[in-house]
């Protein structure tokens, strides 16, 4: 394990944002911090890069102890790097924002230029060294704040929400660049990140946080809306994009349901004696370790779960129109 979190706590104005009693972060992994927002992910981050004291409890770094001292700290952050969110670039050029950590750490001259070039060769950005790093694009930015942490030679990076402000082409490439450091360099990388599809997919380990505690999974496909009688009797829930569902007796107003993916249904539109499913296309497919994950484009992007053989046998491709079938025990109704 390159952390081992026991008993901690973390308070901000008497309000407890994390609480963690066991939590293990394997080395030379990919793991996603999955939760919604407030549910502590960025806390634990600037926690596990030793920027930030814990209240209580705790962390083991690669088996060691961490005592939260500002001489004990001070030597565990080279070995870590954060990369925040929104990454700061001083409004110099690329390499100068670059080669600002690496002086810090003595590196000659010669070196640094050689570090630099490697690693922005690596994020094929190589043309950008001597570019102004505060004009370029968000997808850029991360890129080159991708560069500068590999330049310091961590053995950790840790990602606050890497694809958050970026387009889908560089969403992509930033996708296979951590995919590519943690195969070829064997760096640990952690990431938080609010969208589940694309997080499962390039971790290895998924952790969820819910109100600064880790959960067993959160809850999926959850749609906010109005519930109301029909003339004939039935209630039908409507959210803001059009999504339609019927809902069990006695729910009006306002709700929020969430649908488990495991025991929604997918049938082609086409086949016969389909009833009130949501109707859309396949947006999305990857495989999970509990079965084919498929997302439908119905309004709302809601997340199917198919059994392997069930998907072999249906075979649905991306662009497909298909039907949600929404079975009673697939609803769970959040609030009133
Ligand atoms: N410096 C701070 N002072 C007071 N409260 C804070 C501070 N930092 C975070 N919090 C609170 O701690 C809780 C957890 O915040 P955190 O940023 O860790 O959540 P998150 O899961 O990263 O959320 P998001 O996805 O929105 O970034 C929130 O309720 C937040 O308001």
């Amino acid at each position: 394990m390159i952390y081992s979190i026991r008993g901690m706590t973390k308070i901000f104005g008497g309000r407890t944002v994390l609480d963690v009693d066991s939590l293990d972060i394997p080395k030379g992994k990919i793991t996603a911090l999955l939760g919604p927002n407030g549910a502590g992910k960025t806390t634990l981050l600037s926690i596990l890069a030793f920027l930030s004291r814990p209240a209580s409890g705790s962390l083991a770094y690669d088996s060691r102890e961490v005592r939260f001292t500002e001489s004990h700290m001070h030597p565990l952050r080279r070995e870590v790097v954060l990369m925040n969110q929104h990454p700061i670039m001083f409004s110099q050029t690329v390499c100068k924002n670059m080669e600002f950590g690496l002086k810090l750490r003595k590196v000659g001259k010669e070196e640094r230029r050689k570090i630099i070039r490697e690693n922005l060769k690596l994020v094929g950005l190589d043309h950008f060294e001597q570019a102004r790093a505060h004009k370029l694009s968000g997808g850029e930015t991360q890129r080159i704040a991708i560069a500068r942490a590999l330049a310091l030679s961590p053995r950790v990076i840790l990602c606050d929400e890497p694809l958050a402000s970026v387009d889908s082409q560089n969403q992509a490439i930033i996708v296979s660049l951590l995919r590519q450091i943690n195969k070829e360099r064997g760096i640990t990388v952690i990431f938080t990140s609010h969208d589940a599809v694309w997080a499962r997919n390039l971790a290895h380990e998924t952790v969820y946080l819910d109100g600064g505690r880790p959960v067993d999974s959160v809850l999926e496909n959850i749609l906010s809306g109005n519930a109301a009688r029909t003339e004939a009797g039935e209630v039908w829930f409507a959210s803001g994009d059009g999504t339609r569902l019927p809902l069990p007796e006695g729910i009006e107003g306002q709700v929020r349901v969430s649908l488990d993916p495991s025991a929604l249904k997918i049938n082609h539109s086409s086949a016969p004696g389909q009833g009130d499913g949501l109707k859309g296309r396949v947006h999305q497919i990857s495989r999970e370790k509990n079965g084919i994950r498929i997302v439908v484009d119905a309004g709302a992007l809601i997340s199917v779960i198919m059994p392997e053989k069930e998907y072999k046998a249906m075979a649905p491709g991306i662009g497909d129109k298909v039907q949600v079938a929404i079975p009673p025990n697939a609803v769970k109704i959040l609030n009133g």
